[in-house]
């Protein structure tokens, strides 16, 4: 339609149309209308303010035009700022520091989360046993049914304005475009803080506060990492902080009291900063290792995490039986471990190591006991499995990090190699072994021992059995702590008399603390219960045990045959396969030089080869060879 005639249809009383009006109507249709309806209703004279809108319209292009150049130019040349990627775990020292500001928490815009760290989940796990009862931004209750998820708060994505220290800064989330396509929003994702000026001391002093705040947090936990199948890192195993775990005091390790005192003595020497020079002055690696021996469940994960707490390291837990356990992934995982930390090599008697190095692929060394279970046979040292001599490079070749404390752990110390535990590998050998009488009485005691927050519960449970006066409401008074330390001796003692009647009805030798640790936490509240319960206990544990030994043992002889029956018929399809191709190759033999003999148009009877086969042929080829030439002269006779 002609804007023209429209508009002339718009003016009726014969107005000229504005020449503006008519240009903005074209490109704006129905502009010059609501233009016309504002000045007959509103009285405004949109005609006035247009020169007005253009200039604001034209000075908001020209200034996002130029402030981006320009904002470009500060951020590079007037501000001072840093980076930080997921992959890392500054990430998470900074995401718990943001958390804690005020404008995070104030933010109109944010990101919840049950776990701070799930953003990095694929580096450390999800560290879903990491939250914090006490850090949470909101207040947590802990019920029956477990503790309420704690919520975090985080600014989203986007430009955050915060102060610090009364200085502006700039918080920025923002996903990396740069990064790998196939990795999700929340990998990709990067955090950096700008303030302004050309020192960057303000961040760095923000960094340590973030630093000191995360490690606070940890304080009294001992961090555990695993090594995980590498499929974040392009295939190569890394390590994943799968847990924390409150520190594990020493003295709840059933153990000699000597060998503990050696053991953390030797380890406070070597970790002694002097000790470090000393090594290095002599040209000695500086590296410390430790053999735990003994059967399942005596202890010897419990000591690790013990020392590791004791000495505030970090703890890296590799299982050789599993199947993360190849060369190249544990001199991966060996490379990238911190200066100072503990690791923890369990199972060393499994995954290929039993053979000497001397013969890499010779049969295990003997094994002791028949029923100890075998070795895995996945990691028979080849194949990029691991060997002895692979990993011995590993725990002390070029790329092993110094400074780490090794522990390693073994059911069948006689298994091993001597390479593998030659002083210098290993400086320490801790034996552990099968409960005694007075572990027993002191796994009791544990078990049973009175806490001041468990008092009244302890109490109730004996003196409900003993006939002792009902518990009290706990008052905070002088007097009640004064009956409080009489009810603790009390039940202390009555403990005492407990563990020694309970240790005696425990044969020595037999069982594993963990096993009898077992027993005991099925009446935790009730040490009378326990101790009733003891004997019945021992008959039927010793009963399941052997129905598991004869299970396994006909487990093994089932396998056994099994693989017997495999290779036998292998063998017999092999033999087979061998007796055809003989055949094939003289029957072959055979048709050619008959094919010969009928190509010299001379019919000849069959010649005798000596051989059934042949003979019963060559006959037939013969019969054939009279029809084809009967039918032919038939043919031609038509
Ligand atoms: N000597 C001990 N002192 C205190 N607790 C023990 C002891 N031995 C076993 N336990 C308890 O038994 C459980 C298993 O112990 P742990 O994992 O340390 O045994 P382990 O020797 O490392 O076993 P495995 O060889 O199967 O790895 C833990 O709950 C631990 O508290």
């Amino acid at each position: 339609m002609d804007p023209f005639i429209n508009m002339s249809a718009q003016f009726p009383n014969g107005a000229v149309p504005n020449p503006r009006f008519v240009l903005l109507d074209y490109f704006f249709p129905g502009f010059s209308m609501f233009t016309s309806a504002l000045h007959t209703y509103l009285g405004i004279d949109l005609n006035f303010y247009i020169p007005l809108l253009v200039a604001i319209f034209g000075l908001n292009f020209v200034w996002s035009y130029f402030s981006t150049s320009a904002w470009a130019w500060i951020d590079e040349y007037l501000m001072s700022s840093f980076r930080v990627r997921t992959d890392d775990e500054i990430y998470n020292m900074l995401m718990l520091w943001i958390s804690r500001q005020k404008f995070s928490q104030n933010s109109r815009r944010f990101l919840v989360n049950t776990d701070l760290y799930s953003r990095s989940s694929y580096i450390w796990g999800g560290s879903n046993d990491d939250s914090d009862d006490e850090d949470g931004d909101e207040e947590i209750s802990v019920d029956i049914l477990g503790p309420k998820q704690t919520l975090h708060y985080t600014p989203s994505f986007g430009s955050h304005l915060f102060w610090y220290k009364g200085w502006p800064l700039f918080f920025e989330r923002h996903q990396n475009q740069q990064q790998i396509n196939f990795q999700s929003a929340s990998e990709r994702e990067e955090l950096s803080i700008s303030c302004f000026g050309r020192n960057p001391r303000l961040l760095k002093e923000l960094l340590l506060e973030a630093r000191q705040m995360y490690l606070k947090k940890d304080e009294r936990k001992t961090l555990i990492y695993r090594s995980s199948s590498g499929s974040a890192y392009g295939g190569e195993p890394y390590w994943q902080r799968s847990m924390s775990r409150p520190n594990r005091p020493f003295s709840t390790v059933i153990l000699s009291e000597k060998m503990k005192q050696d053991l953390i003595d030797d380890a406070a020497d070597y970790l002694n900063p002097a000790t470090r020079r000393w090594y290095a002055n002599r040209g000695i690696p500086y590296r410390r290792g430790y053999l735990l021996y003994g059967p399942p469940g005596t202890g010897k994960s419990s000591l690790s995490l013990a020392l590791a707490g004791y000495f505030r390291m970090k703890i890296y837990i590799v299982s050789l039986s599993s199947i993360n356990a190849t060369e190249e992934g544990l001199t991966s995982l060996f490379s990238n471990l911190p200066t100072r930390c503990l690791v923890l090599l369990e199972d060393i008697d499994t995954a290929g190591l039993t053979h000497t190095r001397e013969e890499p692929d010779a049969t295990p060394a003997p094994d002791s006991n028949p029923n100890s279970p075998k070795p895995p046979s996945t990691n028979t040292g080849s194949g990029g499995r691991l060997s002895l001599s692979g990993l011995l490079n590993i725990l002390d070749g070029v790329a092993s990090q110094e400074g780490r404390l090794l522990i390693m752990t073994t059911n069948h110390i006689d298994k091993l190699d001597k390479a593998l535990i030659r002083p210098g590998r290993v400086d320490m050998i801790v034996p552990f072994s099968l409960a005694d009488k007075t572990m027993t009485e002191s796994i009791f005691r544990a078990i049973y021992a009175p806490f001041e927050s468990e008092i009244s519960a302890t109490e109730l449970a004996l003196g409900s059995k003993s006939g002792t006066s009902t518990p009290k409401r706990i008052e905070p008074d002088e007097e009640a702590k004064e009956r409080w330390a009489r009810q603790h001796a009390e039940i202390s003692q009555r403990i005492e008399v407990l563990s020694v009647q309970f240790s005696a009805k425990i044969p020595e030798h037999e069982f594993s603390p963990a096993e009898i640790q077992g027993l005991l936490l099925k009446h935790k509240r009730s040490p009378d219960d326990a101790l009733e319960a003891a004997d019945d206990w021992v008959i039927q544990t010793r009963k399941d045990k052997k129905e598991k030994e004869v299970q396994e043992a006909e487990k093994r002889r089932k396998e056994q045959e099994e693989e017997e029956k495999k290779a036998k018929a292998e063998e017999e399809q092999k033999k087979k396969e061998s007796e055809g191709n003989t055949a094939k190759t003289e029957g072959v033999d055979q048709k050619k030089s008959a094919e010969t003999k009928s190509a010299d148009d001379t019919p000849k009877e069959p010649q005798s080869t000596g051989e059934g086969e042949v003979k019963a042929e060559t006959p037939e080829v013969a019969k054939d060879e009279k029809k084809n030439t009967a039918s032919d002269s038939e043919y031609e006779r038509v």
